[in-house]
Formats: structure tokens, C-alpha cells, sequence
């Protein structure tokens, strides 16, 4: 043991630069920086590492990976004292260490839960995959996925909530690319039924998410087939029957598909619920219970950023033994948004909406409107476009799915800088280049609220959400005034009074007065 305390690998004085390092042989480990030999292991991430320079790299890259708040007292020591032979039982204090820094809450029914990756090099994924994750500029893995991945990656069930834009599609779609190359792998000859599902409430979140299914599994035996409504049947059908890891659809029509035609599920051995909480809802639980029970008991994968006691209920009953994961504080407003909220009564919205779009110093386009209606949708859009002169579309369920597409293209490709969306685009749907969002009218419970402003801002960037709230939303004065508070949003003094009155009146209901 050395005067740092700590044992190199061997008795020669630590390597200072990469350069230094020899390649490794095989079967020996690789820096997770350079490849060269991964002589060292970092105390920090439990890493291997060839070198003070790649140790330094890879801590500094963590930092700003995961944005954990700059503790001044956390000083990455340069000398070779942070290097030690990794003790047994070492592994368990880190992770905890690192789960209380990033606020990963973790829960087993006695499933043991795999430490947090710091890296995706660490998570032992097929180094293509790896490339891909690089490719697509995730240099390193976001909280969520920092636990999650490794859970899933180990074939335990995962109940998973975090913010929103913050990482989840990746957290569930690495694990399914990776199980599924190496089940091909293995099993070279079976090379026709789907191996994994996944389940989302819109079109547009299913379409988003295989983008993200071929990007990721590019160059991979990884193929997928999207099953939502709106398209043709026969062309999913075909694609289904030539061969595919991965299905995505939507509820409706999966069941549609599996009632009129025979596709082999036995095999599918990871079930995915995206927006969790909105699929075990009345209208989807049905359909998503009728699917799953066609399938030979999955590893089951449930997502959200809000989840309730409700879903880790039917959750835990979809699988023995379920993991449940959980960033920073559930249910919360991501704190990237700031929230304005204007009492404006139903008469005004209109013109207050218009002074806003008008507006140099309010309006940040491309910007999302959400109103609660489909109507509603068509006629703001083309208000906005008559009166102020600014380009407006309008999307929702009605639409056939080629207007949509073109309604989405032209939004998020520039052309269009307002568009006015029901809740079809309210969640999951990871609109890149949006900043700012207008809630036009307040959606039916504040889950749905927390959602719809989650749109303004993804992986932490700073977004604005804009809030028309009158007497029509008393039902929600005291959730949205917690809502508000907990990003130490302004409060209107309207909805202040009439929250305590709300409340008080709530109270009279309650003892039946
Ligand atoms: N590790 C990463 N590094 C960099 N960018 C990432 C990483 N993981 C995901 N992203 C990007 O962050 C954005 C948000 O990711 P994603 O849509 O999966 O968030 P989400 O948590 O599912 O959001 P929501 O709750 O709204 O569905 C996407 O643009 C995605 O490409």
C-alpha cells in the first residue's frame, strides 16, 4: 500500500499520460476513454482507465454529463491517490454514494438493484450500439438512464419515472437493441418473430420513438415495424412477417392486428409501456391487459414522468418482481420550464394570446399552443394566421396521419413558426426545437399539465411555459398553485384568492356541510 493508500494494479509508478499506455492483450480490460490498456481502476465511477490524463477525461466528462450541481468541495484530485484495486463490497457504497448525488431513488421487492452506470461503455452493450449512442451525441448517460439501462439490461421489470426530457426513450430502447442482438446471436436460426413491443398513447410518440429504435440499432440485426392507426394494415402486416425485433404502436390497433391476423409473440420478451400512467388510464388499460396477456409473461418496462400509486399497483401486477426507479422528486414540474401564469378570462384569451405572438419580448417561436378541443385547434390556428399575420397549423386526432406527418415537417423544419396542438402532442413527443409553450386552455388534470409543458424544454435546456387560468379551472387551483410553487413560479393574486376559497369550500364538501 502506498502512502496515498492505494495499491496500482502494479508496482510501477502510474501512467500520467495515455500515450504512455500499451494496448491491451487479449481478454485483458480497455481504458474506457482510449481502448489502451485499462490498467487502473477510477475510485470515482469504477471504471477502468489507462491513465491520470483519461481518468481526469472521464470524470470531467461525468460532470458535465450529469449536470449535478458544482459542489466547490468537489475537487477531482490529479495525483494517482484516487487509484485502488477495487475491493469487494467497495461497489455497493459508490453506487449508494452516487444515487443520493443524482437523486436516483431506487425500490426492489427484493430484486437486487445493479449499481448506476456512469457510462455506457460500463453497461456492456454491443459496440455498435455503442457507437450509435455516440453518433447521436450522447457522450454519456443521463440519470434515468444511468439506472435504468443496468436494471433492464440485468432482465428485471422496471417501473421508471424522471422529468420530462430527460432521457427515458433511450432507457428502454438500449436495452431492447442489446437484448435483442444478442438473442439473435445466439439463436441465429429464429430469425423471424418479434422480440420486444412497445406501447405509447399517440401516433406521433410511436413514430418518435422508432426514429430513435433506427437510430440507435443502425448496423444492428435490429429491425422495427410501427403499428398505429391510420396507416394501412397490410403494410404493417407484411413487414411484421418479413421479420422484426421490435413492434411500436399504439394500443388500438396492435390489438386490431393480433385479433385479425397470426403473429408469433411467444418470443417477445420485453414489454414496454411509454407515458405508463396514460396507458393504464380508462380507454387504453383494456386493450394494453388484452395484449399483454397474449404474451408469455415479459419483462415489463413502464415509463412515465408522472406515475401514481395507482400504476405501481397494476404495475407490480404485470411482473414478480419489479424495480422501481425514480429521479429527483416525482410528479414535479421539470424545473428547466419557467412558468408564467396570467389570469385571463375565456373572452380574453384570444386577444391576449394575439398581444402575445405580437409581441418582440414575449413571443419565442416556434412555439405550441394547447387548447382542449380538435375544433378549437382549426379555428385558433386560422384566427392566429388572419389576424396577427404569423403562419399557424393545427394538429390533433381528427387529422388523417399524412396530414399530421406534413403538419409536424413543416413545424419542426422551420416553416411554420405556431402550431396549435391538442393533447396529441401533449406527451412524450420530443419537439427539439420548441422553447416556449402556450397553455391556451388548462388540460383536464395537472399530470397532463406537467406534460404538455414538459414539451418546452428536453435534457435540461431552458424552456418557458405560458398559462391562461380562470374561474373554469377551479378544480385544479390547488394543484396548479403546488404545481406553480414548486418551480417558484409567480402566482396570479387572482388565483391566490380563490384557491383559499376553493380549498375552503372543498373542506365544507368534504365534512358534508
Ligand atoms: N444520454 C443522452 N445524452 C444526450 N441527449 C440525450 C440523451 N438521452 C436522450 N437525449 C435526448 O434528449 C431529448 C429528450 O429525450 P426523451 O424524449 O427520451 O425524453 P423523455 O424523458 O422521454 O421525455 P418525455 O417525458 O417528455 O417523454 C431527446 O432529444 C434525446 O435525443
Amino acid at each position: 500500500m502506498n502512502e496515498e493508500g492505494c495499491v496500482p494494479h502494479l508496482t510501477d509508478v502510474v501512467k500520467q499520460k495515455s500515450i504512455d499506455q500499451r494496448a491491451p492483450l487479449s481478454g485483458e480490460p480497455k481504458c474506457v476513454i482510449c481502448n489502451r490498456y485499462g490498467e487502473y481502476i477510477c475510485d470515482e465511477t469504477n471504471d477502468d482507465v489507462c491513465s491520470l490524463e483519461c481518468k481526469e477525461t472521464l470524470l470531467r466528462r461525468i460532470d458535465n454529463a450529469t449536470r449535478v450541481v458544482d459542489n466547490a468541495a468537489r475537487v477531482f484530485p490529479a495525483t494517482d491517490e484516487c487509484f485502488y484495486v477495487r475491493e469487494p463490497g467497495s461497489s455497493f457504497d459508490d453506487a449508494q454514494m452516487l444515487r443520493r448525488k443524482l437523486e436516483i431513488h431506487v425500490q426492489g421487492q427484493g430484486a437486487a438493484v445493479p449499481p448506476p452506470a456512469l457510462t455506457f461503455t460500463s453497461c456492456g452493450l454491443p459496440p455498435k450500439l455503442l457507437l450509435n449512442l455516440e453518433t447521436a451525441g450522447y457522450d454519456f448517460p443521463t440519470p434515468i438512464q444511468m439506472q435504468a439501462i443496468p436494471a433492464a439490461l440485468s432482465g428485471k421489470s422496471v417501473l421508471a419515472s424522471a422529468d420530462t426530457g430527460s432521457g427515458k426513450t433511450a432507457s428502454f430502447l438500449v436495452p431492447i437493441i442489446s437484448r435483442c442482438t444478442t438473442y439473435r446471436s445466439e439463436y441465429p436460426s429464429d430469425q423471424r418473430c418479434p422480440l420486444a413491443m412497445v406501447l405509447a398513447p399517440t401516433r406521433e410518440l410511436c413514430v418518435q420513438v422508432e426514429d430513435q429504435a433506427k437510430m440507435l440499432g443502425k448496423g444492428l440485426p435490429f429491425k422495427t415495424a410501427l403499428v398505429v392507426g391510420g396507416d394501412p394494415m397490410s403494410g404493417q402486416l407484411y413487414r411484421i412477417q418479413q421479420g422484426v425485433e421490435l413492434i411500436i404502436g399504439t394500443p388500438g390497433r396492435v390489438v386490431d392486428l393480433l385479433a385479425k391476423h397470426t403473429i408469433e409473440v411467444d418470443n417477445i420478451m420485453m414489454f414496454v409501456l411509454d407515458e405508463v400512467d396514460c396507458m393504464l388510464q380508462r380507454g387504453f388499460r383494456d386493450q394494453v391487459m388484452q395484449i399483454f396477456q397474449a404474451l408469455s409473461q415479459p419483462q415489463v418496462l413502464l415509463f412515465s414522468a408522472t406515475v401514481s400509486s395507482e400504476v405501481e399497483k397494476v404495475g407490480g401486477s404485470l411482473a414478480k418482481e419489479i424495480i422501481s426507479v425514480s429521479i429527483g422528486k416525482p410528479n414535479k414540474p421539470n424545473k428547466a420550464v419557467n412558468q408564467l401564469a396570467i389570469w385571463v378570462d375565456a373572452k380574453q384569451k384570444k386577444q391576449k394570446l394575439f398581444e402575445i405572438l405580437r409581441s418582440q419580448n414575449h413571443f419565442n417561436p416556434p412555439a405550441v399552443v394547447y387548447v382542449s378541443s380538435r375544433v378549437g385547434a382549426d379555428l385558433l390556428a386560422n384566427a392566429i394566421t388572419v389576424v396577427t399575420g404569423i403562419k399557424a397549423l393545427s394538429i390533433h386526432g381528427e387529422k388523417p396521419m399524412k396530414e399530421r406527418r406534413d403538419v409536424m415537417g413543416s413545424f419542426l423544419g422551420g416553416e411554420v413558426p405556431v402550431l396549435v396542438s391538442t393533447g396529441v402532442l401533449g406527451r412524450g413527443v420530443d419537439l427539439l426545437v420548441v422553447r416556449q409553450v402556450i397553455v391556451f386552455d388548462m388540460p383536464s388534470t395537472i399530470k397532463e399539465y406537467i406534460h404538455v409543458i414538459g414539451r418546452a424544454s428536453r435534457m435540461g435546456e431552458k424552456g418557458t411555459a405560458i398559462l391562461f387560468v380562470n374561474e373554469d379551472d377551479r378544480n385544479l387551483f390547488p394543484d396548479l398553485v403546488a404545481a406553480l410553487k414548486s418551480s417558484g413560479a409567480a402566482i396570479p393574486k387572482e388565483l391566490i384568492n380563490l384557491t383559499s376559497r376553493e380549498m375552503h369550500n372543498k373542506k365544507k364538501r368534504r365534512v358534508g356541510h
